[in-house]
């Protein structure tokens, strides 16, 4: 069976899904593409040589009869929208992160979900199907580590547009860490505090850079995350777990070590699309596999829904200065 994909938004991710379901992925075939940009759209077309055709707009490429599955890559606060139409049209649904920009707006397709009374939604954590995140997984869950104490992360971005302001550490890129740690740990939140240490001079003025986000989860992990997405020299993610039986680090991506003018050195990737190239491509396997069988898995609206609670507090977290409480609600059990 081929599902036929509409994509909505063909901007650098939407091209990069494209291009991997059709080059890369079996089973799926993109039949339909639209953007507000209608030349980008038609772009994308182009460059890869789609069968798909053009449309004006989410809706109408949503009701299309050509589209079994859709896939949401416009930028986030446009991802609600289509999200619900997508739900209300029974329409498996891929949304990369976030979910949507406010904890109400992931609310609202949580409720829309269950009153369709059957999974359609896959949030794009990606990090998930990350083989060195898995392994990190694997090591927690099979006691290796002990129980888990704390975690030292940083999420390191070389260099933000002119349009990235300071709560988009949150909501844009931390948004990452607060779905893989609930995943890695089995835990929810419980508070937040964001610091801020000596701006770098690299940042723009809309931009508070780095950042230092710290949470405390329910069994009571203490977990510190560097945000710092004007480092310049590579899009850099360290995670490391510290159990009360050893050390568990992130595997770095593979390179080349090269001894070379009398120094020994590896390169350092600057770009998200080949430091998750491999997850991107498992992740989105697993969509056209759950949309063909009619059984949708990985990241739930309700991982949308619990990251964007958490990042809401984070933001209000940056503004305090404060420990800020977090209020996660009982999950139902549509979503365990
Ligand atoms: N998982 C990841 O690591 C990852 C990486 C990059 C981006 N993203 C997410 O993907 C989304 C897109 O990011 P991007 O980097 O591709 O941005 P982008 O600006 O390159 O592309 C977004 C596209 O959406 C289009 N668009 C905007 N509003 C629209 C609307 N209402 N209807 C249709 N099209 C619309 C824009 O014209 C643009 O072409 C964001 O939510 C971002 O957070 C995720
Ligand atoms: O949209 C991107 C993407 O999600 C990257 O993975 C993250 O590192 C960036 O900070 C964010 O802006």
């Amino acid at each position: 069976m081929t599902i036929h994909i509409g994509i909505i938004g063909t901007g650098m991710i939407g091209e990069e899904h494209a291009r991997r379901i059709t080059l890369q992925l079996t089973g799926a075939t993109i039949t339909a593409v639209t953007d507000v940009d209608q030349e980008q759209a038609r772009g994308v077309v182009e460059r890869l040589g789609l069968a798909a055709e053009v449309y004006p707009d989410g809706a109408s490429l949503i009701a299309s009869e050509a589209v079994d599955a859709v896939m949401v890559t416009s930028w986030g606060p446009t991802h609600e929208e289509y999200v619900l139409a997508a739900i209300e049209a029974g329409k498996p649904v891929f949304c990369e992160k976030p979910l949507a920009t406010t904890a109400d707006g992931c609310r609202r397709i949580i409720e829309a979900e269950q009153a369709a009374g059957k999974r359609l939604v896959q949030v794009g954590f990606m990090r998930r199907y990350d083989s060195g995140y898995q392994l990190m997984k694997e090591a927690i869950d099979t006691d290796r580590l002990g129980a888990p104490l704390m975690v030292h992360a940083a999420h390191r971005n070389p260099e933000v547009p002119e349009r990235y302001v300071t709560p988009m550490a949150i909501h844009d890129t931390l948004i990452h860490e607060l779905d893989t740690f609930r995943w890695l740990l089995d835990d929810d939140y419980k508070n937040a505090q964001v610091v801020f240490p000596r701006k770098t001079r690299h940042a723009h003025s809309q931009v508070a850079d780095p950042q230092i986000v710290m949470l405390e989860t329910v069994k009571g992990v203490r977990i510190d995350v560097e945000v710092f997405v004007n480092c310049r020299y590579g899009y850099d993610i360290q995670c490391e777990v510290v159990g009360e039986e050893g050390v568990a680090r992130l595997p770095e991506p593979q390179s080349l070590q090269f001894r070379q003018s009398a120094q020994r050195s590896n390169e350092i990737l600057m770009d998200w699309k080949k430091r998750f190239a491999d997850a991107f491509s498992v992740e989105l396997q697993a969509f056209i596999d759950g949309a063909a069988s009619g059984t949708l898995g990985g990241p739930s609206s309700w991982d949308g829904y619990a990251a964007a609670i958490a990042g809401d507090v984070c933001v209000r977290a940056q503004e305090s200065g404060a420990i800020e409480p977090i209020l996660m609600p009982e999950r139902p059990a549509f979503y365990a």
